[in-house]
């Protein structure tokens, strides 16, 4: 479909055939990112990673995010702190349990995962600085829609306030992610320390005033202190609600499905017992723990319109001309529930579509890209798909949980939040019982 919002002409993909086409067949020509205002304000100019245009700077940034946090082997690297977060988590849980208590999950596990990804990032746990309100507001704010982006001439009178709040967003950002800087280069002075706990800061402070590419004449660009601010906010923004909204969306369609949740805990019995408690190492035998995540993931996508492209260059696909830089929006929220793509119960909560199916969550097949696809699809797979395993695999074996005041499974509010990412509107809260004889 096309659309033209403002000046801008923008393309809505919304079939598994054409999202091939443009993030397969034509990727690299859809392989760039729009310039919007607030990836402007909170990115420094789009100096960081997931809204820079496709080039140079954005492969090498890709490149060192991709190599130093979000390897396979640092994944692995990780795997202790995931486990003392998520066991601290497990008991937090089970005291409320015993005192009878509802607990907020979303906030527990919105505090879990920013805890995590804390440490991975900044190498220490997140003390003062509490950046997930910040980061929420900044990702309610990319994924606005701001009139400024597509009738320019608009932008100095701020219709929407979407100005203003960028700005004061921009500010609060700016000065925690100084703080931190600050911290680490503090530290750094002392060259044992530095060698001891040589975190993401760290290498990304290693390579300050130096040339980005020193090999590439054509890009001499050096690095600055705002070239490495942007590019950790675009880890932490990218890092901390993502993992979470999956984690609240599929306890919510657990709830709201109690067959699907007998069916996992009886799976969870089977492989690791009641007498202790999941471990990572147990995740690759939990199949239909596996494909609850798909189902959940399907029917609520972290990005529903992915991260917006912006074409190269002119092109005509199957016979449709496509000027150059007009907006791509892939709907993967809509194919998602096309009956044609999945059948008449495409609505519905059913995990076992994806038995003994080969659809795969990795990006190759076009009716499911929940991290998109080809050169710009989500370099966090990894690491999102082990936070959210390990999570839920925890919260369901450890505890029973039910839904506060008598309220009926059908009666569990499900609206959305909608911005880049697409949270619950409104918080999941729920009664645990601890059932493990550990
Ligand atoms: C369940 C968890 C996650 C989901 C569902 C998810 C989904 C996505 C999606 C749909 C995109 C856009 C892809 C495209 O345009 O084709 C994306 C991009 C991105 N994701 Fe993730 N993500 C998750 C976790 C993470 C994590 C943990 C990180 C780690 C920092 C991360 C980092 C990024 C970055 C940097 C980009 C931009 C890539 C680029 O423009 O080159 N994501 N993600």
């Amino acid at each position: 479909m096309s659309i033209r919002l403002g000046y801008v002409p923008a393309i809505v993909v919304s079939s598994p055939h054409a999202a091939e086409l443009f993030l397969k067949t034509h990727d690299v020509v859809f392989a760039s990112r729009p310039k919007i205002q607030a990836s402007e304000y909170l990115s420094y100019g789009s100096k960081g990673m997931a809204f820079t245009e496709y080039g140079p700077y954005w492969r090498t940034t890709r490149k060192w995010c991709t190599l130093h946090l979000l390897s396979a082997s640092k994944v692995e690297q990780f795997a202790p702190v995931r486990k003392a977060e998520l066991r601290s988590l497990v008991e937090t849980l089970k005291e409320a349990a015993a005192a009878g208590e509802t607990v907020d999950l979303s906030q527990k596990v919105g505090e879990v995962v920013e805890n995590i990804m804390f440490k991975m990032i900044f190498g220490r746990s997140n003390g003062t600085f509490s950046l997930k309100p910040v980061i929420e507001e900044t990702l309610h704010l990319v994924g606005a829609f701001n009139l400024s982006d597509y009738v320019p001439f608009l932008a100095p009178f701020d219709l929407q306030g979407l100005t203003r709040r960028l700005k004061i967003s921009s500010k609060a950002v700016d000065e925690i992610l100084e703080k931190i800087i600050d911290e680490h280069e503090q530290q750094m002075t002392n060259p044992e320390e530095q060698q001891l706990h040589r975190d993401f800061v760290d290498v990304m402070l290693s390579l300050l005033n130096k040339p980005m590419d020193p090999h590439d004449e054509e890009h001499k660009c050096i690095i600055e202190r705002t070239n490495i601010k942007a590019i950790l906010l675009d880890m932490v923004a990218a890092a901390f609600d993502t993992s979470a909204t999956a984690v609240e969306w599929t306890m919510a369609e657990l709830l709201r499905h109690p067959r699907v949740m007998f069916n996992l805990q009886q799976e969870l019995e089977n492989i690791v017992g009641r007498n202790r408690i999941v471990e990572e190492s147990d995740l690759p035998k939990l199949t239909y723990l596996n494909m609850v995540i798909k189902e959940s993931l399907r029917l609520h996508p972290v990005a529903p319109l992915l991260v917006p492209r912006e074409s190269t260059k002119d092109i005509t696909i199957n016979g449709y001309f496509i000027s150059k830089k007009s907006r791509i929006l892939v709907n993967i929220w809509g194919m998602a529930r096309d009956p044609n793509v999945w059948s008449d119960n495409a609505e519905e909560f059913f995990p076992e579509r994806f038995k003994d199916s080969n659809i795969d969550l990795r990006g190759n097949d076009f009716q499911f890209i929940p991290f998109g696809s080809g050169r710009r699809g989500c370099p966090g797979m990894q690491l999102g798909l082990v936070n959210v395993r390990l999570a839920l695999a925890l919260l369901v074996h450890c505890f029973e949980w039910q839904l506060p005041n008598g309220m009926l499974p059908s009666e569990l509010d499900m609206s959305e939040k909608f911005g880049l990412s697409l949270p619950r509107a409104n918080h999941l809260l729920v009664k645990p019982t601890y059932r493990l004889r550990a």
